[in-house]
């Protein structure tokens, strides 16, 4: 049997392979939009990352330009030679030092007293307005000349805007304090510089002191920039120097990736945030079209698989319909010639090869003419059939075999059954037709009757089939001939009359 064949004889393999196929769209989707989900989060992993990295970079740049200016200066005011130097020639040669460094309020150089001796700058700090006390005051008790980072302030002077300074204090060679050189940083110009950075929708970064004071955050609040030194986020830049995590923002409730590195050794980290609903809006979208897609291939697979079974069920049952008709008489329900020719052939070989007697009875309705012409031929086939009914309800053994021969003839092949057990089965059939008792004005009783003729391999020599059923044949001439509603065997001896 071939492949096919077997599908249609098992309908529900299809369907069973539609499941599974099914299941392996499924499957396959699901690690597909996995994997998109992953690649998503890792480019906006990089993408942090390399802001982080470019800002922190230009802002560790920019500091450290920022103290090699206080260094130039610095060392200006301890070399005597640059001392001698007449104040504007000396000015003049510190500026073209400082000038290059970027976002610079203003750089001065104080002496012990707060009293300003050199200054440079787009906005230059009045020293009785400085709002610098409190840097002046703590660089003076400070042990260490060491570079400091101020809270942000806002200079008092005229359009002066929000700043950080950045100092370091000026000692006399035994140690004691002799002033402070500080430049001020304008927070307006990392804020223009970070307006640059493509953040994408929702996406936010923030400069911060490493004590949580909040400096510069892009894009711009409208509020103040929230002071976060509280929350889990703030609590993670403190842990390394960089890092990356993803944390529920207290500002507007959303989970963000944060990318976040400190600036070099100065007290400042820098941090991206990139909402998780921006990072995963595209994947969203795209996770919804093929898994819808991918949903509707697998219902269409199992309602085609669906389809083509009931279809399959259909042919089979079409086909054994068939198969059952071209084997049935019509009329009588019973086996057809065509169906007997092959089971008689069958059975033939099988007694051949077992050497089990094979018996044959041939049955024929009395006067079945004169019957129809009497009664018409309707009620002769209610007769035919009421016949028929008879022979089946008594051949039932399964090696039994009735067929309607033709016409009004009857056939029962009898397996493994020699003479005696035919001759029974045929007189068993006589009479109980007879016991119907249906009305054969012209029958020999009166009423319908049929005569058999009997034959078995067990006494007859046939050495064909053929033989057989000529053997039957002749044992049903003589039951006729001898007067009709009897059985006769295929030799005059077995006749039983009645
Ligand atoms: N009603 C009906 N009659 C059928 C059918 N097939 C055959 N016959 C009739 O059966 C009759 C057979 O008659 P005959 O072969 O002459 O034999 P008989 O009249 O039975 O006489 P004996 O066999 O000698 O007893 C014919 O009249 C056929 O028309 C059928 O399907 N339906």
């Amino acid at each position: 049997m071939g492949p096919s064949a077997m599908l249609f004889r098992r309908p529900h393999v299809i369907l069973y392979i539609s499941l599974a196929l099914a299941v392996a769209i499924s499957a396959l989707t699901a690690a597909v939009i996995l994997q998109m989900r992953q690649d998503a989060l890792a480019i906006a992993r990089d993408s942090g990352h390399n802001i982080a990295l470019l800002v922190e970079r230009d802002l560790k740049h920019n500091l450290d330009a920022y103290d090699l200016a206080l260094n130039t200066v610095l060392h200006a005011y301890r070399e005597p030679s640059v001392l001698a130097l007449p104040a504007t020639v000396r000015n003049a040669l510190l500026q073209d030092y400082v000038a290059t460094t970027k976002g610079m309020g203003s750089i001065f150089l104080t002496d012990e007293n707060g009293k300003v001796i050199f200054q440079f700058g787009k906005r230059m700090p009045q020293p009785a307005s400085l709002a610098l006390n409190e840097l002046f005051a703590s660089q003076r008790i400070a042990g260490d000349d060491a570079l400091h980072i101020s809270q942000p302030f806002l200079p008092l002077v005229e359009g002066a805007q929000r700043s950080i300074a950045v100092s370091r204090r000026l000692s006399t060679s035994d140690g004691s304090f002799a002033g402070v050189v500080v430049a001020t940083l304008e927070l307006d110009y990392l804020r223009e510089q970070f307006s640059g950075l493509s953040l994408g929708k929702g996406g936010e970064v923030t400069l911060r002191m490493l004590d949580g004071t909040p400096l510069v955050r892009w894009p711009v609040l409208d509020t103040p920039i929230p002071d976060d030194r509280d929350t889990p986020a703030f609590s993670r830049f403190l842990l390394s120097s960089r890092g990356d995590f993803i944390e529920t923002s207290h500002v507007d409730g959303q989970r963000s990736w944060y990318s976040f590195r400190r600036v070099g050794n100065y007290p400042l980290v820098f941090s991206v945030a990139l909402p998780e609903q921006q990072i995963f809006l595209r994947w969203r979208l795209r996770a919804w079209t093929i898994g819808l897609l991918a949903a509707g291939l697998d219902l269409a697979i199992i309602g085609l698989a669906l389809l083509a079974a009931r279809q399959m069920r259909k042919r089979t049952a079409l086909v054994s319909e068939l198969r059952e008709e071209a084997h049935t008489d019509a009329l009588t329900g019973l086996n057809n010639r065509r169906a007997f020719d092959r089971r008689a052939a069958e059975e033939w070989s099988r007694t051949q090869r077992s050497g089990e007697p094979l018996a044959l009875l041939m049955l024929d309705i009395d006067m079945f003419k004169a019957y129809n012409d009497h009664y018409g031929h309707p009620q002769g086939d209610v007769a035919l059939r009421l016949v028929a009914q008879t022979i089946g309800g008594l051949a039932r053994r399964p090696s039994d075999f009735a067929a309607r021969y033709g016409g009004e003839e009857f056939v029962v092949l009898l397996g493994d059954s020699d003479l005696a057990k035919a001759l029974a089965l045929g007189e068993q059939i006589r009479a109980a037709v007879q016991a119907r008792s249906l009305p054969h004005e012209r029958g020999p009783l009166g009423i319908l009757t049929l005569s058999v003729g009997v034959a078995s391999t067990s006494e007859c020599s046939a050495g064909s089939l053929e033989e057989l059923l000529e053997a039957a044949d002749g044992a049903l001439y003589r039951a006729k001939s001898e007067g009709r509603n009897r059985v006769a065997s295929y030799s005059a001896d077995a006749v039983a009359a009645h």
